[in-house]
């Protein structure tokens, strides 16, 4: 809601945060950045549980990245996972100019295959703090399942989109066709993690919708 951003988001955003976004807004896919009224709620998620160790799927120019660098301790670490590091690249910049580069671990891979290489080593079950996903919405379930392994009982993991633009909330054919397969993809995912015992959940209306979870089990 643009109330919201004007009053108290985007008076309060700390200043490598707006050159980012502002980076970002000239790009043809400036809309894939996680909204700044979600990315305040996600920084107070940080800081409130003390995160230290994050994952992140879905870095694009790192808007939430630079985020969470931002909130996490001067020794904390993020493991930045994206298929593409072009995008990046844009970024980059930005977040060393803010000295919390040390902070990121940058992957550029499918990030399935690397959260499973994490699962191949047990002394990784547990020991992250905080995930924030923003990739691919088809693969939300098969994230969750892996971060529900991943993330400590009392983390946080943190989905997108999860409204997407309102559309899970109204029948398919009033939908325009194109965002009808990641409507029905947020739907289902929406569904399935509504029922999980393994987790407590809030689905908040900020931005384009994100649901927190915490692991309870
Ligand atoms: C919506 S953007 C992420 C936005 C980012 N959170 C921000 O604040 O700017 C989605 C990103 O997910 C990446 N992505 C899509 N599918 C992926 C996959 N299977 N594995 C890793 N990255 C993926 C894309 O390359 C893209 O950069
Ligand atoms: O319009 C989009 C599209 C995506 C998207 C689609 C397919 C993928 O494999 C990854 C991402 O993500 C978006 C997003 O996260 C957002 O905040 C706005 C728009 C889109």
């Amino acid at each position: 809601m643009q109330y919201l951003l004007d009053t108290s988001v985007y008076p309060r955003e700390p200043e490598p945060l707006k050159e980012l976004r502002q980076a970002t807004a000239k790009l043809p896919n400036a809309c894939f950045g996680t909204s700044p009224d979600a990315g305040q709620l996600m920084a107070m998620l940080l800081k409130l549980g003390n995160a230290k160790k994050t994952i992140e799927v879905g870095v694009f120019t790192g808007y939430s990245l630079l985020l969470t660098a931002l909130a996490i301790p001067h020794d904390g670490k993020i493991m930045a996972i994206d298929r593409d590091r072009t995008t990046y690249e844009i970024g980059l910049p930005i977040i060393q100019k803010a000295g919390v580069e040390h902070k990121i671990d940058y992957i550029e891979s499918p990030a399935l295959p690397v959260l499973d290489n994490l699962l191949g080593e047990p002394k990784n079950e547990a020991d992250f703090d905080f995930a924030f996903v923003d990739a691919d919405k088809g693969n939300y379930w098969n994230y969750h399942e892996r971060l529900m392994k991943l993330v400590k009982i009392g983390g946080i993991v943190v989905y997108d989109n999860t409204l997407w633009g309102g559309t899970v909330a109204k029948p398919e054919e009033v939908v325009p066709e194109n965002k009808r397969e990641l409507r029905r993809h947020a739907v289902e995912f929406n569904k399935l993690v509504s029922a999980d015992p393994r987790v407590e959940i809030s689905h908040a209306s900020i931005g384009d919708g994100i649901i927190i979870c915490r692991r309870i089990c």
